[in-house]
């Protein structure tokens, strides 16, 4: 594996759907690759030649680089191969995106099991994404104000009676409800429905045993940036999840930010301690410095709007640049200068952020593996 060379030659890929997953044919017909759906598709697959290749290799894979043979000027030198380094082919990744983006293709009927913070920010990330609201339906006693509102406004059935079972519940209660809520909405699901639930602390173990044997359940942990599309989960399946049931999991989950997937379950404890509760450390910085800057002799409002602005703008810069956070903050920090300064604080070994921050998370992580029941 090296440096990219060849990626921005690499050709787009027009995708469809076929019985076996996905059929990628690249834009002058030349090649056909299959590719299975799965945790993340297709990106081992584009230059695996006449091969079916199941798409459920390691996910998070975003610009990997592959050692792969292709094939250079086919019709002129038909025998003549090359290996080449190339990042993973973008067009396939965005036709997969397009193809489960509008969560139209999802069958049957999705029914949301709590529409709190979480819970209603994913159901008005799936209406906004395509999902047909007559085909959701919700389940709870009290959803606050503006999700009842989503939910009247576009006629979302709220805690119906009856009804075929669905093919996916999520549920997002509270995970000290769940032995309580559970026994009952299991009776709403058959052994083809997907359960995906974003609880904190509840394990695939004790949701597998709440529904019929060889349930298949995603255990996911999602964060509250979700509210405006630009979260991140973080998911792992159980043995009896499909790669179609994979796929729809993904569609779901990703129609509020980013997803990671997994193999072992004990990372969602860390991810829930990282992303899961990350929103809130990243406000509490922000109230803090408000607070540091007012005791400084900034007046309130001053502060408060400063420690937003910078927050916020030094989130953005992160994203839009992709830039090493490390990097980032050498960028502030001029020698001897003032950010030197505070970052002497900052940064202590024994005091600073860094142990702060590894206490904080190991302390959050415990709580996860508590509240698994
Ligand atoms: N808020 C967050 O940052 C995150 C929350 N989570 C998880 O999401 C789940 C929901 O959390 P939030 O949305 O923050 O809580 P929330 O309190 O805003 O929402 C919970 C909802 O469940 C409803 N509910 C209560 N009893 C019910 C019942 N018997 N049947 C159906 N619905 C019922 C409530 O009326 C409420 O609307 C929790 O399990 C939490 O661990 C996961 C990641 C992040
Ligand atoms: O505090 C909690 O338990 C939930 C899970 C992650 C964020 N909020």
């Amino acid at each position: 594996m090296g440096e990219a060379q060849d990626h921005d030659r690499v050709p787009l890929f027009s995708c469809k759907r076929s019985q076996i997953g996905l059929t990628a044919v690249r834009d002058d017909g030349v090649e056909k690759y299959n590719v299975i759906p799965g945790l993340d598709p297709g990106i081992h697959s584009p230059f695996l030649r006449h091969k079916s290749v199941d798409g459920r290799v390691k996910p998070g894979h975003d610009g990997v680089l592959l050692e792969v043979v292709l094939p250079i000027a086919k019709a002129a030198a038909p025998r003549h191969k090359a290996v080449r380094t190339v990042r993973i082919e973008r067009g396939l990744r965005l036709a997969w995106g397009t193809m489960m983006a509008t969560l139209s293709d999802i069958p049957g009927r999705v029914l949301l099991v709590g529409a709190g913070k979480m819970g209603g920010a994913m159901l008005e990330g799936w209406i906004g994404l395509g999902l047909d609201p007559a085909r959701a339906a919700v389940i709870d006693p009290g959803p606050p104000p503006e999700v009842a509102a989503l939910i009247e406004a576009r006629g979302v059935a709220l805690n119906p009676l009856n009804g075929s079972p669905p093919s996916v519940m999520l549920l997002a209660v509270k995970p000290q409800v769940a032995p309580d809520v559970l026994p009952r909405v299991a009776a709403l699901a058959n052994p083809d429905t997907l359960v995906v639930s974003v609880m904190a602390g509840r394990t695939i173990r004790f949701l597998e045993a709440a529904f019929p044997p060889g349930i298949s359940v995603v255990r996911a942990i999602p964060n509250t940036p979700a509210a405006i599309g630009r979260g991140v989960t973080v998911a792992v399946p159980n043995a009896a999840v499909t790669p179609e049931q994979m796929s729809i999991a993904d569609a779901l989950l990703r129609a509020t930010g980013g997803v990671e997937w997994v193999d072992d379950e004990a990372l969602i404890d860390v991810a829930t301690a990282v992303s899961g509760s990350g929103p809130a450390y990243v406000f509490l910085l922000a109230e803090a410095l408000a607070q540091a800057g007012a005791a400084a002799g900034l007046p309130a409002d001053m502060a408060d709007r400063l420690a937003r602005a910078t927050v916020a703008g030094a989130g953005e810069l992160m994203r839009q640049t992709g830039i090493d956070p490390a990097q980032l903050r050498k960028n502030v920090t001029s020698p001897k200068g003032t950010t030197a300064a505070a970052l002497e604080v900052l940064m202590d070994e024994t005091k600073g952020f860094g142990p702060l921050l590894t206490e904080a998370v190991a302390a959050a992580t415990r709580r996860s593996r508590e509240l698994a029941g």
